[in-house]
């Protein structure tokens, strides 16, 4: 009797000390080291009863992470908890440190893993998706020279004015008819003018979706039923980067967005994206194949036939192949090429139609600014331009700070990700390996608390500070939250205004090993169409209901109010 009731004791006391185990196991670990709410750290949810209200009032996942720690505890740096099943992310918030891991850490930092669990399950080749080794460097090489100046200046800018130009024209037509004195939804355009652009550049056709859009509108105004004509090229893709993107949203937002996205890939319709994409893009692959095997070796090294980034590197393949005396490989079984070339398109497009729609809403709210920039251009232009060399080669400083200015502001893309490869230290804190740090690339506030004593940056960092000073700290730091393009600017010789790419730390690409690859055409895109629009339209104040900054993170930061009101100049 009294053995059974020992024997019961013992069983409900393991019980009872399995249960106490687990629910230790479940609260937070925090970092030794590093700030974080105590009062989270007290409780199975840890921060995440916090942020998940401010995610669902304003939409801006990452901006909450910040509000929650960094921001409420009043210091660079700091740490999300979660639950104990997953580990806590440093958070960091001062663009001098973040610049100084991106640009000059990489031994010690690599991407990180989260990143890869949002993009890998999708696009598990693409190099967004991979740690940097020698294979992804070697991939990342053979893109490189698709994004090389020279390249294109001589492939990407004729393409980007010519989608500038449909752009306008569409725009005209809008502001003269259906839309006269109203406000549009600029952000689907840009989607369109980019999509046709960034098409043409990495696939060499033209998908002509804003030609399809003049068309339908053409047709509309003068009573026609639809005309029945095949949609564009561009319609297949605008649909699937939707899918993609609110995908990415929705997925990243859950607990474990690794296994939300794995989930996805088994769902009908991401076998739907994959069979459509595939097939666009083996078709326009076999196009170029044929071509370059019938040529000789000494044509196959001569680059001045590439049309696009893909007869680049389809034709340095089959070089590479014939050189070594093997049959080339069917590029259209090359998974690497098919997730890399999906990636550049997607991310190539909808990174540059975020960025011209918050262009559009500081132009509007900030008509000084327009008005400068505009007459500022005029100097240069007293006609719009009819080519993209003659706006590329013109040096207007007041034109790079806007483009500038206009990148910082929007945090198009607001944060990065970092894992650390090493124990390490960031801004005095032990950062153990493993440990993934978020970074704010979105400039738009001076860095939570005290200014950081210079003892506490990592020797790399100081030394930059001491070279170039801290801009921050200076008058080009003063009022982050405004649009102004004058803080880029400097004098120069003979009292003459200078661009100052480094007046401030440029995050807005990230940097490094990891950072943009395509920096460049985002910037010969943003140019092109920051003159061209500006030359052509002035864009009116909006209606109070439209005036509103308010976003939404999805991959990138959209505004959710992406209207504009024009008058065609
Ligand atoms: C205004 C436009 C753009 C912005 C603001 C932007 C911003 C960024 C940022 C912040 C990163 C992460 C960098 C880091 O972690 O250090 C990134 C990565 C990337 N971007 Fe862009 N981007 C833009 C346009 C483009 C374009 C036009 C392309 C392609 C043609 C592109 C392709 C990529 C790719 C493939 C990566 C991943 C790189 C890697 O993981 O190694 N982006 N971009």
């Amino acid at each position: 009797m009294l053995d059974s009731l020992s024997v019961r004791l013992g069983l409900l006391g393991s019980v009872l000390a399995s249960f106490i185990l687990l629910l230790r196991k479940l609260y937070p670990k925090p970092y030794p080291g590093i700030p974080y709410n105590e009062a989270s750290a007290r409780r199975i949810t840890g921060d995440m009863m916090d942020f998940a209200p401010i995610i669902q009032k304003t939409n801006e996942t990452a901006d909450a992470l910040f509000t929650v720690t960094t921001q409420k505890l009043g210091t660079p740096i700091a740490q999300v908890l979660f639950p104990g099943f997953r580990k806590p992310i440093i958070l960091l918030e001062d663009p001098r440190e973040i610049e100084d891991i991106i640009v000059r850490r990489n031994k010690e930092f690599d991407k990180g893993q989260t990143a890869l669990d949002i993009f890998g399950p999708m696009f598990p080749r693409a190099s967004i998706s991979q740690f940097t080794t020698p294979a992804l460097k070697a991939q990342k090489r053979l893109w490189a020279d698709t994004m090389s100046m020279d390249f294109l200046r001589k492939v990407a800018a004729p393409n980007i004015h010519t989608s500038t130009c449909e752009l306008i024209e569409l725009w005209r037509l809008k502001a003269s008819t259906t839309f006269q004195n109203q406000p549009f939804n600029v952000h689907s355009d840009f989607k369109d003018a980019a999509l046709d652009a960034i098409w043409a550049v990495i696939v060499g056709e033209e998908p002509g979706t804003i030609q399809h859009d003049i068309k339908t509108l053409e047709d509309q105004l003068a009573g026609k039923a639809c005309s029945g004509e095949a949609p564009p090229i561009g319609s297949f893709l605008k649909e699937q980067v939707s899918y993609i993107m609110n995908s990415i949203a929705r997925n990243g937002n859950t607990p474990s967005p690794k296994w939300a996205q794995k989930l996805e890939t088994y769902t009908p319709r991401y076998r739907k994206f994959r069979r459509v994409v595939k097939a666009e893009m083996h078709r326009a692959m076999k196009k170029a194949v044929d071509r370059y095997q019938s040529l000789e070796v000494a044509r196959l090294e001569d680059d001045a036939a590439d049309t696009c980034a893909m007869d680049l590197v389809l034709r340095r393949q089959v070089l590479q192949a014939r050189r070594a005396g093997v049959p080339p490989s069917d590029p259209t079984k090359d998974e690497n090429m098919l997730d890399e070339m999906f990636v550049l398109l997607v991310g190539g497009h909808d990174s540059t139609a975020n960025t011209l729609s918050w262009f559009l809403r500081y132009m509007e709210s900030h008509p000084a600014v327009q008005t400068t920039l505009r007459t500022t251009l005029r100097t240069f232009f007293p006609t719009p331009p009819t080519s993209a060399t003659t706006i590329l080669t013109t040096d207007i400083p007041y034109l790079d700070a806007t483009c500038e200015e206009t990148l910082r502001l929007s945090g198009t893309a607001k944060g990065g990700l970092r894992q650390a490869l090493v124990d390490t230290h960031v801004l005095g804190c032990p950062i153990p390996r493993g440990a993934e740090i978020l970074m704010n690339f979105h400039v738009n506030r001076a860095p939570p608390g005290e200014a950081v004593e210079e003892g506490r940056r990592s020797a790399t960092s100081r030394a930059a500070g001491e070279k170039r000073g801290d801009g921050l700290r200076g008058v080009a730091g003063r009022d982050l939250g405004a649009f102004e393009p004058r803080r880029w600017l400097v004098d120069g010789e003979g009292g003459k205004e200078r661009f100052d790419a480094a007046a401030l730390p440029g995050l807005a690409f990230g940097g490094g090993v990891r950072g943009c690859p395509g920096r460049r055409l985002a910037m010969m895109e943003l140019k092109i169409m920051v003159v061209m629009l500006v030359l052509n339209f002035e864009f009116l104040p909006l209606p109070e209901e439209y005036k509103s900054m308010a976003a939404t993170e999805k991959a990138f930061r959209e505004p959710d109010f992406p209207f504009a009101r024009m008058r065609a100049l």
